[in-house]
């Protein structure tokens, strides 16, 4: 049971002494929503012969703002760069000290810890997000969200009473599998669109790609979220689906700013953090009126057809719907384009995979006319292995991270409750001690049985922990969008792949910014040779 009480605890880092604070709170957003709970403190062996949390290596509060000063060893880092150099300064666990009204963080690089961590989240995991939005929905407009603050941060109660709401209705398999016809006529779309952008003597295209995927990726899961087409493939997009794009982008860059990057925002609200405000209503508004028309169609000619995901969040109510669909948005443009062209990186990369993977693929769509259905994709272990295969090897979603409810002997130190754990699943799933040649594309890895003589399955270069390898998270929390995801994923690699022979054109690696996922950026060129129809 959660009971209301917090306390913070703070750090002696020369000594070993810890000392509580009762009546402060854990984090603005978690004292408002989730209480630890008070019970006494662990007296078990295991715990009292840990270390204590004071010895965890780590910079005083002082120490850590120094870096970040002209000179300093993380002045414009990105979070990737940082974590890596902290963990060259301190090892594989250490302590950052909470600031602004942060709990303390522990970041370890042990899948031990990870698995502890996991195991004693609870019913409830408490993962701190998107703080602004909570402002937004809770504070600035509960005219609109009465309360709601949706799943990325809500926590406690409320956010199970959402969870559980929306769990049956997005992370079914065949309730997202309907919308499959869908999203195979948009990946059709999205070619053609690309064949009129492309050169047909050098195979280049002329438009940004990465823009474009996002754009597939922003029609794909408005198609999802709120059944309706966008148009944001055609040279026609329905107004309000470029405004409401353009205020996404605005929504990603504001939401590193405030939410990830140290701001004073929660102190005194800043003429940006207004404009961030702006952007939250634009979206609300769009979306809104997205909702309302979408509304007007239902129940005509449905011919007892499943209803859709948006009649079927209706069904609950209006806020869950505006709040859900709202954060399908948000969190379903930049995680599935950032996703699809990783993969695709990875694959054009690696010719001799590529083409294995195409001869799976030919199979499913003799020609490229043929549609995508349940039966077809049904056994496309290939393409699965290679998803998975292109996500570990870079997990768009870095590191994960949870507030223990319970005290927690993490790589043998005491850890109190209220600490912030933040596991860095990526470092792990990219080293030879848990996947064997890690920095190789192997999807072979991943198969469970030999596919065909030259195809062979080899599980032996997997590691067996299972903590290793997260890029959707776990457990109770994990992420609500994986299966739409993953059905997005595959949807459109099928057609590309079966469509062109992919290839890498710059002479370098494809580089990654860390905002508050992985973004491909940089020197993104690929070159696209049609390949033909079997017959
Ligand atoms: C390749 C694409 C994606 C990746 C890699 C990804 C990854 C993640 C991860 C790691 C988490 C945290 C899970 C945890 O704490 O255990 C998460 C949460 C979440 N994701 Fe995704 N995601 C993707 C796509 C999507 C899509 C398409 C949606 C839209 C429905 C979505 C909606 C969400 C939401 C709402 C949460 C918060 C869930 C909660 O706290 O209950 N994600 N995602």
């Amino acid at each position: 049971m959660w009971k209301y009480s917090n306390k913070i605890i703070y750090r002696n880092v020369s000594g070993n002494q810890l000392w509580f604070n009762r009546n402060s709170s854990v984090g603005g957003t978690l004292s408002q929503q989730t209480q630890l709970e008070l019970a006494d403190s662990r007296i078990d062996e295991k715990w009292q012969q840990a270390r204590s949390f004071g010895e965890i290596p780590g910079p005083s509060l002082l120490r850590m703002l120094s870096f970040f000063m002209p000179g300093g060893a993380l002045r414009n880092t990105n979070l990737i760069q940082m974590n890596r150099l902290m963990r060259e300064m301190y090892g594989d666990i250490y302590c950052i000290p909470g600031m602004m009204g942060k709990p303390n963080a522990v970041f370890t690089y042990n899948p031990d810890d990870f698995e502890m961590t996991y195991r004693n989240e609870g019913v409830w995991p408490i993962r701190i997000g998107l703080e602004s939005l909570n402002y937004y929905r809770k504070i600035h407009r509960p005219d609109v969200f009465k309360g709601v603050g949706g799943l990325a941060s809500d926590q406690g109660q409320e956010w199970a009473d959402i969870r559980n709401k929306v769990n049956p209705v997005l992370m079914k398999v065949q309730n997202v599998r309907q919308n499959l016809p869908q999203l195979d006529q948009i990946s059709k779309e999205f070619i053609d669109k690309l064949e009129t952008q492309r050169n047909p003597e050098t195979h280049t295209l002329t438009t940004d790609f990465h823009n474009q995927l996002k754009m597939w990726a922003f029609e794909s899961i408005s198609f999802v979220a709120l059944n309706t087409r966008m148009g944001l493939l055609s040279d026609n997009p329905d107004p309000n689906a470029d405004r409401l794009a353009k205020h996404m982008r605005d929504f990603f860059n504001y939401s590193f700013q405030f939410d990830v990057q140290p701001s004073i925002w929660t102190f005194y609200k800043t003429a940006g953090f207004k404009k961030f405000l702006k952007t939250y209503d634009n979206i609300t508004d769009i979306t809104s009126n997205y909702i309302e028309t979408a509304m007007r169609g239902f129940g005509k000619n449905d011919d007892g057809k499943t209803k859709c995901v948006l009649e079927q969040l209706l069904e609950h109510n209006k806020k869950v719907a505006v709040t859900m669909v709202m954060d399908m948005l948000m969190a379903g443009i930049d995680t599935t384009s950032s996703a699809c062209l990783t993969i695709l990186y990875h694959l054009a990369r690696n010719p001799s995979k590529q083409e294995k993977l195409r001869r799976e693929l030919l199979r499913i769509l003799p020609t490229t006319k043929d549609s995508l259905t349940d039966q077809n994709t049904k056994n496309m272990p290939y393409l699965r292995a290679c998803i998975k295969e292109g996500l570990r090897i870079t997990s768009i979603t870095p590191g994960n991270f949870r507030i223990t409810p319970k005290d927690l002997v993490l790589s043998g130190y005491q850890v109190p409750r209220g600490t912030g754990v933040l596991m860095g699943v990526l470092e792990l799933s990219n080293d030879d001690k848990y996947f064997a040649q890690s920095s190789e594309f192997i999807p072979e890895r991943w198969l469970k049985s030999d596919l065909a003589p030259d195809i062979q399955a080899c599980p032996a270069a997997r590691t067996r922990n299972p903590f290793v390898y997260l890029p959707f998270g776990f457990g109770p929390r994990t992420c609500i969008g994986k299966r739409i995801a993953e059905l997005e994923i595959e949807t459109l690699l099928v057609r590309l792949l079966r469509s062109y022979k992919v290839s890498w054109l710059p002479e370098t690696p494809i580089e990654y910014e860390s905002t508050i996922i992985l973004s491909p950026c940089g020197d993104i060129r690929f070159k696209l040779e049609p390949v033909g129809d079997l017959m």
